[in-house]
């Protein structure tokens, strides 16, 4: 008789995702809420979510699109500018329709056209948020022409995080997606107001990923993907127990043809095999009894939320995974097509 490996952990929560809007949103979002009971829902749409009312429509089309009977919660940001208005985001937090907000660099990312130009344009908005409590998401990359793309991080750290840290001890902060050793350093070396998400594909992969043997559309994403030391680090990290480290796939679809061009989108659909691919890093690591913490009990601790009460269990079985998808009538590659992952979701 044989028996299989299981992982029986409450159901985790993503805290960084792209769901996009319209026939795509219906095409996505299933995916996300089959896997997690909650997302933090980026605001980078086209045109951004940059007020109360805009945020709480988009709550609610992100509602309508769910498959029936879905418990999945939507936990909505509100995308920073140069003008934002302190009221504002004072009022949407206190009624509840967003809980964080995001500071997007301008012109650092996918969507990031309209973010903040000078991090000194928004401190009267930071020190609202910081009194009130309010989680501030940072897209944590320099966009000086001048800096290295694969630069742009660490340099982001010592330009602009360490000293919006000493200047408001309070604020608490979410660094998004980091990618290097450096940002593993600063936020472990960091007090309990700083933590960090971790996706699924700086875990897996290099930046080799993205160049050998020919350019691989599919692995690129920002911040893009560094060099082996960097995806060790990380490792390390992510299954090191430190309770600020959180799940957050960034999971990003962008259509296959808009990958597979000149000028290639950035971004990764992960959210199809998420957990799957995660825990699987945390095999490899010989760390399944840090995943928990992790996926699910991390992430609501620094939001001051609740952990979810019901359960998932993994099994270690062969999934495959397809080349693509037809999400609502966009195909989308998701992030390991073509590879058969270890654990399956049970
Ligand atoms: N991560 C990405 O490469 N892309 C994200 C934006 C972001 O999270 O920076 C997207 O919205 O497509
Ligand atoms: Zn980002
Ligand atoms: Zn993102």
């Amino acid at each position: 008789m044989t028996t299989t490996t299981t992982l029986t952990i409450r159901r985790p929560d993503d805290w960084h995702t792209h769901l996009r809007d319209k026939d795509v949103l219906v095409g996505v979002a299933p995916y996300t809420a089959r896997q997690f009971a909650r997302a933090i829902v980026m605001p980078n749409l086209s045109p951004p979510m940059t007020d109360v009312a805009g945020v709480a429509a988009y709550r609610d089309r992100i509602l309508a699109a769910l498959p029936a009977g879905s418990d999945f919660n939507p936990l909505m940001t509100l995308y920073l500018t140069d003008s934002t208005d302190t009221a504002e985001v004072e009022r949407g937090f206190a009624e509840g329709v967003f809980i964080a907000a995001k500071l997007y660099p301008a012109h650092a990312t996918t969507g990031s056209a309209h973010g903040v130009t000078d991090i000194r344009n928004i401190y009267p908005v930071l020190e609202v948020m910081q009194r009130i409590g309010m989680p501030l998401l940072i897209h944590g990359e320099v966009t000086d022409s001048h800096v290295d793309i694969f630069d742009r991080e660490a340099v982001f750290i010592d330009r602009t995080l360490t000293r919006l840290v000493a200047d408001m001890p309070e604020l608490r902060i979410v660094f998004e997606h980091i990618t290097t050793e450096e940002a593993a350093q600063f936020v472990q070396g960091a007090g309990p107001n700083v933590a960090a998400t971790i996706t699924p594909q700086h875990l897996h992969i290099n930046r080799n990923a993205m160049l050998v043997g020919g350019i691989r559309p599919h692995a690129f994403c920002l911040p893009v993907a560094k060099r082996e030391k960097h995806r060790l680090a990380l490792r390390k990290l992510a299954t090191s127990n430190c309770e600020r480290v959180f799940l957050g796939t960034d999971t990003a679809p962008h259509a296959k043809h808009l990958k597979e061009t000149a000028c290639g989108c950035a971004g990764i659909f992960n959210a199809p095999f998420a957990l799957e691919s995660y825990v699987t890093v945390f095999d490899e690591e010989g760390a399944l009894d840090r995943f928990e913490a992790f996926a699910s009990l991390n992430g609501p601790a620094f939001y001051r939320m609740p952990v979810n009460e019901s359960t998932i269990t993994l099994e270690k079985a062969p999934v495959e995974v397809p080349e693509v998808l037809d999400c609502n009538g966009t195909l989308i590659v998701p992030f390991h097509a073509g590879e058969t992952l270890a654990w399956r979701l049970a």
